[in-house]
C-alpha cells in the first residue's frame, strides 16, 4: 500500500576532514550519515578532506545506513570537482546514496544539478538532497518541494539549515525556537506537498540531552521525518523520539483490525472508546506501523 519506508530518524553530520569520525561512523547506530565537505571542512583541506571522503567510502562498511555527502556550494570554486569525484565514486558503484546541496537558493539549481549528475554519468539512484537554510529558501521551499516532480532534478528530501537561518536571519536559536517555529512548519508543508522528506536542523548544545529530547519531541509534533546530528552521543535519543513507541503501535494495529473486520467493511466510521476513527486514521496508522516494521528491519 505504500512505497517501501527508509528510516531517517537519524542523520549525523560529520566532517569530511576528520577520518577518525569516517571510521567511528561505521558502528553508529544512525539511520544516515552526512559527511561534510562544506562548512565544516576549513578551504585549505577541501582537496584532500575530498579525496579521504572518497576512499573511505569506497572502502565501504557503512551497512544499511544511508551515506550522503554534502558538497560546497555551487557557487563556490570546490563545487564542480566535489560533484564530479562524487558522481565518478558512485557510477563506479561505491555506496552514496545522495549529495547534498548546500544553501539552495532556488528550484532551477536542482535541475541544473540534476543535469550536471546525468551528464557526468551518476547512476539514477543517486538522489539529490537540498538544504533549506537562507531567508529566500524559506520563502521558496514550495516551488523547491515540487521541484521533485520532474525526475531530472532527482530531488529526494529537504534538510534544514537553522545555524545559517540564525545567521541569515538574527532570529536567536532558542529552547523552543520559538522564532522559526513557523518557518519550519512551513518547510514541513512544502515538502509534503512535493512528496519529499523532510529533516529538522541541529541542535549544538551536545552535551546537554535533555533539552535535545524536548527539540526531538517538538520537531516529530511538527512532521519532520527526523533530525540532524552533529554528535553520536544524540543519536539514541533522537532515534527514540521519532520511532512510534510501543503503545501507539498497539493501538494503531488494534484500529487496522477494526476497520479490517467484514462487519466493518461498509462502514467510513467507527468509535472506539469515545473517539472517533474514520478511515484515513486507519491509513495514518498503517503508515506508523509500517514504520515501525522498516525500523524493526534494520534490526
Ligand atoms: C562537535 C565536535 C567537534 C565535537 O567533537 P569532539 O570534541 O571530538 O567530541 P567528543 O570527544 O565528545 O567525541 C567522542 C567520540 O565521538 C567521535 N565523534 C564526535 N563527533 C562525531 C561525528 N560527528 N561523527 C562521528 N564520530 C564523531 C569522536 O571522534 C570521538 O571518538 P573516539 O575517538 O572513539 O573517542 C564533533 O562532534 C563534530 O565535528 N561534529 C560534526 C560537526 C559538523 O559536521 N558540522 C557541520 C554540519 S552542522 C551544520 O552546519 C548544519 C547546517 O548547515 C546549518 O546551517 O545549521
Ligand atoms: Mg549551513
Amino acid at each position: 500500500m505504500f512505497a517501501p519506508i527508509r528510516p531517517r530518524r537519524s542523520v549525523l553530520y560529520m566532517p569530511g576532514s576528520n577520518a577518525r569520525a569516517l571510521e567511528k561512523a561505521r558502528d553508529l547506530p544512525a539511520d544516515g550519515f552526512i559527511i561534510d565537505l562544506e562548512d565544516a571542512v576549513a578551504p585549505e583541506a577541501k582537496r584532500e578532506a575530498r579525496d579521504q571522503v572518497v576512499q573511505s567510502l569506497t572502502a565501504g562498511g557503512f551497512g544499511r545506513r544511508e551515506v550522503v555527502v554534502r558538497v560546497n556550494g555551487t557557487n563556490t570554486p570546490w563545487f564542480d570537482a566535489d560533484l564530479a569525484a562524487i558522481a565518478r565514486a558512485a557510477a563506479a558503484g561505491v555506496g552514496i546514496h545522495a549529495v547534498l546541496i548546500p544553501k539552495v537558493a532556488d528550484a532551477e539549481t536542482l535541475l541544473v544539478v540534476g543535469r550536471q549528475m546525468e551528464a557526468l554519468g551518476a547512476p539514477s539512484g543517486l538522489r539529490l538532497w537540498a538544504m533549506i537554510e537562507t531567508p529566500l529558501a524559506v520563502l521558496r521551499a514550495l516551488d523547491i518541494a515540487l521541484a521533485a516532480r520532474n525526475p531530472a532534478t532527482r530531488l529526494a528530501v529537504m534538510v534544514l539549515g537553522t545555524n545559517d537561518l540564525a545567521k541569515e536571519t538574527g532570529a536567536q536559536l532558542r529552547p523552543g525556537r520559538a522564532s522559526m517555529a513557523s518557518w519550519l512548519s512551513h518547510c514541513v508543508l512544502a515538502a509534503r506537498a512535493g512528496g519529499v522528506e523532510v529533516l529538522d536542523g541541529v541542535w549544538n548544545d551536545f552535551t546537554d540531552l535533555n533539552g535535545f529530547a524536548r527539540e526531538c519531541a517538538e520537531a516529530a509534533i511538527m512532521g519532520f521525518d527526523g533530525k540532524t546530528l552533529i554528535h553520536p552521543g544524540q543519536i539514541e535519543t533522537c532515534n527514540a523520539a521519532f520511532s512510534p513507541p510501543d503503545d501507539e503501535l498497539a493501538q494503531a494495529r488494534a484500529l487496522i483490525a477494526m476497520f479490517d473486520r467484514p462487519e466493518n467493511a461498509g462502514r467510513g466510521v467507527l468509535q472506539v472508546g469515545g473517539r472517533m476513527y474514520e478511515r484515513m486514521h486507519a491509513d495514518i496508522a498503517r503508515k506508523r506501523v509500517a514504520l515501525a516494521d522498516a525500523i524493526a528491519a534494520r534490526g
